[in-house]
């Protein structure tokens, strides 16, 4: 399994998910700066959190319209997985690979906890390492990250098991709708959620609820 990470300028996760899927995947994945013209051979593409051009205008758009997207969006449209985590979801929104929008926090505060999340759908690439309805523990950090979608597209998502995750235990950080933590596109080749599993993979971490992500996406799980 290759995959690639794509760094855009503000990123500041990209080394802690460069180190997990070195980890887990046991080979290093390709680091793909946003200017490079093409993004080489991979099974899993990935576009880490941060802070993508200092969040100007909304958080993910300046990057979201950048001319390594529409290769994202190619690799994407084949049947890639691509991943986004938190900027990377925002970033994955605003490039429309994924339906919905992720607001200011209702609390208008940047939140760095940790949450429960349920695994609402387990049958995907993404998910397979866990069992649906299992509450993992997951870090987050963010100000933008409260999910939504207009009436319709939630009926959709949620009736075609798009919904990925959802904040459980009354642990919503932002005021999502419906719990919402994480979705998928269409083909569930494509997810975007707003907590860090990336940040909880190994004992040194306090846990590694986050693990079985990555083992799922990068196949080791059948
Ligand atoms: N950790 C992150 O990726 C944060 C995403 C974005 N800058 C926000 O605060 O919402």
């Amino acid at each position: 399994m290759k995959a690639a990470v794509i760094v855009f300028p503000g990123l500041n996760r990209d080394r802690d998910m460069i180190a997990a899927l070195t980890k887990i995947g046991g080979t290093k994945p390709a680091v793909v700066w946003h200017q490079d013209a093409d993004i080489p051979d991979a099974d899993l593409i990935v576009i880490p959190g941060g802070f993508s051009y200092g969040d100007y205008l909304r958080c993910g758009a300046i990057a979201a319209r950048s001319p390594i997207m529409d290769k994202v969006r190619e690799r994407a449209a084949r049947g890639v997985k691509v991943l986004g985590v938190c900027n990377g979801f925002q970033i994955l929104i605003e490039a429309g690979l994924l339906p919905g929008a992720l607001m200011r926090n209702t609390s208008l505060k940047f939140v760095c906890r940790e949450v429960k999340l349920e695994v609402v759908n387990a049958e995907t690439d993404f998910t397979r390492g866990y069992a649906k309805g299992q509450i993992i523990r997951s870090p987050v950090a963010h100000h933008d990250g409260n999910y939504f979608a207009d009436a319709e597209t939630l009926k959709r998502i949620v009736g075609e098991g798009r919904v990925a995750f959802r904040y459980a235990e009354g642990t919503n950080p932002n005021g999502s709708l419906n719990d919402i933590a994480g979705v998928f596109n269409e083909g569930k080749n494509v997810l975007g959620l707003m907590p860090h599993p990336e940040n909880l993979i190994e004992a040194a971490h306090g846990g590694d609820d986050g693990r079985a992500l990555f083992a799922s996406a990068l196949k080791q799980v059948a």
